[in-house]
């Protein structure tokens, strides 16, 4: 397999999805030494069967708005790989969704949930419905009528989605309503799910927090503690405040958070009541992080910007793809950064990747550092299956378990001779073999 030749001709079958060729380049790009390293791979043409998603579900959405009129929206589910598992993956409402960017996420998704080391495919699905600015009916109305074309390919041992950008617990919890109406069914169809009908305990932390486990995990490498680190957080929403509740439980310093306005840069940290203030702004509110710094004066907001440009010593981004860029990586680096680590997926641009690798600073890509969301999925779908549900302490231990195993996956498959971790490719490889091993005992079915 020649990496290069394979990304030419999806680049030709698919042209116009450059996020799809950017997550498929990069993964490509770090597996095709272990690839070649097995000719059974290619002569079954692995390498393209798993790049193209089994299937891409399309549908027209229509509901109706809050002064009667009939909207449409375009809704999708992108069933990429279930060799390991179910289908299981997030939906995303956001004005910009397009096919382009569900296949990354679903590719991505396929060798994230292999990391996990549960029993889940992959998958991704959406819609560009933005639920900002909606009242609370009609985000109700838009979810029961997505719902009503979805739940036709779905199911618990089939494909169970979850939240992803624009979609939480309330989200989460209408479609649920829907699809119990529809199929007459209470089983576990969705996770995220509220904790009075089958939600599992730390499900909202677990993105967040598995990407602080992963953090600490990185620092030891270099006998770095945690404690007292500044750090650069990008987004507001689920895994930016739960990053940044778990980077204050062990004692470090978050300076910044953002939406897609601008960030607020707080020199004296986000401590706890500011973190329960942004919580409320955020997700009862549902207002912008601006009002953070007419709440707290000595912090700044920069409308339009992104946090990259100021000091710290580690930065998380939490917000969407491609939010660091080469510039922004280079600033990072000039200002003495020490670590990043992914809470979003794919949030560096490649030339971002190249100057951390390059510059040899402790980076880790989102399917390995955010993992603990769908790992916790995993686990609300166990606790779903045997119709019990865990303590805090039971599924946190477990969440903290799985992300020190991925850790260990990563450097066990990417650790170069000259001693540097190269975490995309012990993440890539590691999932990769395992979803390849299972594609080959399954024959070519699919
Ligand atoms: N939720 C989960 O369990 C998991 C999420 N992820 C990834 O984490 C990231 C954040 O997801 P999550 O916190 O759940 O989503 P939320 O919707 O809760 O929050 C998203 C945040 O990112 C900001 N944002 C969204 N789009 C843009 C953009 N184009 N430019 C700048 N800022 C933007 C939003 O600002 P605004 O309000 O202005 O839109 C908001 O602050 C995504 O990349 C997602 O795929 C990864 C693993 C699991
Ligand atoms: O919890 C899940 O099923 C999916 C979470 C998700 O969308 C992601 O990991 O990107």
């Amino acid at each position: 397999m020649k990496a290069t030749e394979v990304v030419s001709k999806l680049q030709h079958l698919f042209p116009n999805q450059p996020e799809y060729i950017q997550a498929v380049s990069q993964v490509l790009g770090t597996i095709e030494e272990e690839y070649n390293k097995h000719p059974e791979f290619d002569r079954v043409n692995l390498i393209e069967r798993l790049c193209i998603p089994d299937r891409i579900i399309q549908f027209r959405v229509n509901w109706i708005d809050d002064k009667g009129n009939v909207q449409t929206n375009m809704g999708y589910r992108i069933q990429q790989n279930n060799s390991i598992g179910p289908y299981k993956g997030g939906l995303r409402f956001h004005a910009s969704v397009n096919v382009s960017i569900l296949k990354f996420l679903a590719f991505e998704q396929v060798f994230k949930n292999a990391l996990t080391t549960l029993p889940m495919g992959g998958a991704k699905g959406g819609s560009d419905f933005s639920p900002r600015g909606k009242s609370n009916a009609e985000v109700m109305r838009f979810c029961q009528a997505f719902m009503r074309e979805l739940w036709n390919y779905i199911g618990p041992d089939i494909d169970v989605p979850a939240g992803d950008i624009g979609v939480g617990g309330r989200e989460v919890g209408y479609m649920f309503g829907q699809y119990k109406t529809l199929t007459h069914q209470f089983v576990g169809i969705l996770t995220g799910k509220g904790q009075e009908f089958g939600g599992s305990l730390i499900r909202p932390e677990a993105t967040g927090y598995g990407n602080v486990y992963f953090l600490e995990n990185m620092l030891k490498t270099r006998g770095i503690s945690l404690s007292g680190k500044t750090v650069l957080v990008s987004g507001a929403g689920n895994v930016a405040q739960y990053t940044i509740e778990k980077l204050l439980q062990l004692g470090a310093k978050p300076l910044t958070c953002s939406d897609s306005d601008g960030f607020i840069y707080d020199p004296d940290g986000i401590d706890t009541n500011k973190l329960a203030y942004i919580m409320e702004l955020k997700n009862i509110e549902r207002g912008r992080i601006k009002e953070y710094a007419k709440e707290y004066p000595h912090a700044q907001y920069f409308p339009g910007e992104r946090p990259w440009g100021i000091k710290a010593d580690i930065a998380t981004p939490c917000a969407t793809q491609n939010e660091i860029d080469g510039k922004d990586a280079q600033k990072l680096i000039d200002n003495g950064i020490i670590a990043v680590t992914e809470g979003a997926n794919m949030p560096s641009t490649p030339e971002a990747v190249k100057i951390f690798q390059d510059k040899k600073i402790l980076y880790c890509p989102g399917k390995a550092s955010n993992a603990g969301g769908v790992a916790v999925s995993g686990l609300e779908m166990s606790q779903n299956s045997e119709r019990l549900k865990w303590t805090r302490d039971e599924v946190d231990n477990y969440l903290h378990r799985i992300m020190n195993d991925i850790h260990d996956n990563c450097v066990k498959y990417g650790t170069q001779t000259d001693g540097y971790i190269n975490y995309v490719k012990g993440a890539n490889v590691a999932g990769f073999l395992k979803v390849a091993r299972a594609m080959m005992a399954q024959g070519v079915g699919m």
